[in-house]
């Protein structure tokens, strides 16, 4: 297929783009390179660098399929500067939407996320009919699109899948995690192990759960790249439907912190600290849509996420 993928200069989107070429697609990608590296885009994809705003001139009508991924999406930071979130993620989609619609895309495939269901209703596995509650502007505005989508399905016949992502993580065919400012658990730890930090934070330790720290669902970026092409392949034009992307299990940060330690081999000292503010307890993922929907098993455990993350941070120049 011809394709255009948004925000394939990133760490999420530059993978799927190495397995849509791996599967013989053909790949544009759209990318302002804001916080996307150049080479982060594999060889074989043409990169065009533009603003959501000019998809229009960067789309044709032999285009099939559109991959969405640009966008911004660091919680804290939403909170902050909540007027990024809403131009770059929902103004910066609705653009594209408008230029998907001009030019007769029939297939959307959407980087949407947890974060739009907010405080879950019970520490159980949220599932996609749950409550889309969102409690900071960057769930908000994924919820927004994800809307957007439905009404674009309905009114063109667009077939659109807002893909909720849990907690990303790992690397993969050489392409990992590379934020700054840092503020994921994995990749803090990791800088720690590497000698780059002296010590990590444990953000709470008072939570309602088996060790007192918060559980997060971690998804290994291959399980989650390998979602994207099932979901390509099997979206219905016409309909959109969320689907939740997690393994259907958590671990608490302590237990990530003791599979960093096997890993890299490092004791990563770390410090008890206060709870960062609006994080909830637990969040993990009901897959059985993902598992229905699209045929999809995740595979990787965490010591295989924390293994491949490591390896790709291993690889990177000291700063
Ligand atoms: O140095 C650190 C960093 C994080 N944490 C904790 O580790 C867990 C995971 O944190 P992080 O890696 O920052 O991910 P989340 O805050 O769970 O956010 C992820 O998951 C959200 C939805 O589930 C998405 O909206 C976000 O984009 C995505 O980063 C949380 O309990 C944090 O409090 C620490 O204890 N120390």
């Amino acid at each position: 297929m011809r394709l255009l993928v948004t925000g394939g200069a990133g760490y999420i989107g530059g993978v799927v783009t190495a397995l849509l070429l791996r599967s013989g697609h053909e790949v544009t990608v759209l990318d302002d390179l804001s916080t996307g590296h150049r080479d982060a885009v594999p060889g074989g994809a043409r990169l065009v660098v533009a603003d959501l705003a000019d998809a229009a001139d960067v789309l044709d009508p032999s285009v099939e399929a559109v991959l969405h991924f640009a966008g911004k999406s660091l919680v804290g930071e939403s909170v902050d500067a909540p007027g990024a979130y809403w131009r770059t993620n929902v103004a910066g989609s609705l653009a594209l939407l408008e230029a998907v619609r001009r030019h007769g895309v029939r297939r959307m495939v959407f980087s949407s996320s947890a974060a739009v269901y907010g405080e879950p209703v019970s520490p159980g596995p949220i599932a996609e009919t749950d409550p889309a509650v969102p409690t900071n502007p960057y769930g908000a505005s994924k919820l927004a699109v994800d809307h957007m989508l439905a009404s674009w399905a309905r009114a063109y016949g667009l077939g659109a899948v807002s893909l909720r992502y849990f907690n990303v993580a790992g690397a993969h065919l050489g392409l990992g995690e590379r934020h700054d400012p840092e503020t994921h658990l994995i990749p803090n730890l990791l800088r720690v192990a590497a000698g780059e930090r002296d010590s990590a934070r444990v953000y709470g330790t008072d939570y309602p759960t088996r060790d007192g720290t918060a559980v997060r669902d971690y998804l290994h970026v291959a399980d989650l790249a390998d979602a994207h092409l099932r979901a390509l392949e099997r979206v219905v034009p016409g309909t959109h439907r969320a689907v939740n992307l997690g393994t259907g299990g958590g671990h608490t940060v302590r237990e990530v912190l003791d599979a960093v330690r096997r890993a890299t081999g490092h004791p990563v000292p770390a410090v008890d600290s206060p709870r960062r503010p609006g994080d909830p307890a637990v969040l993990v993922a009901a897959n059985d849509r993902a598992r229905r929907d699209l045929g999809w098993t995740p595979t990787r455990t965490l010591d295989e996420t924390v293994a491949d993350a490591w390896a790709f941070a291993r690889a990177l120049p000291r700063p």
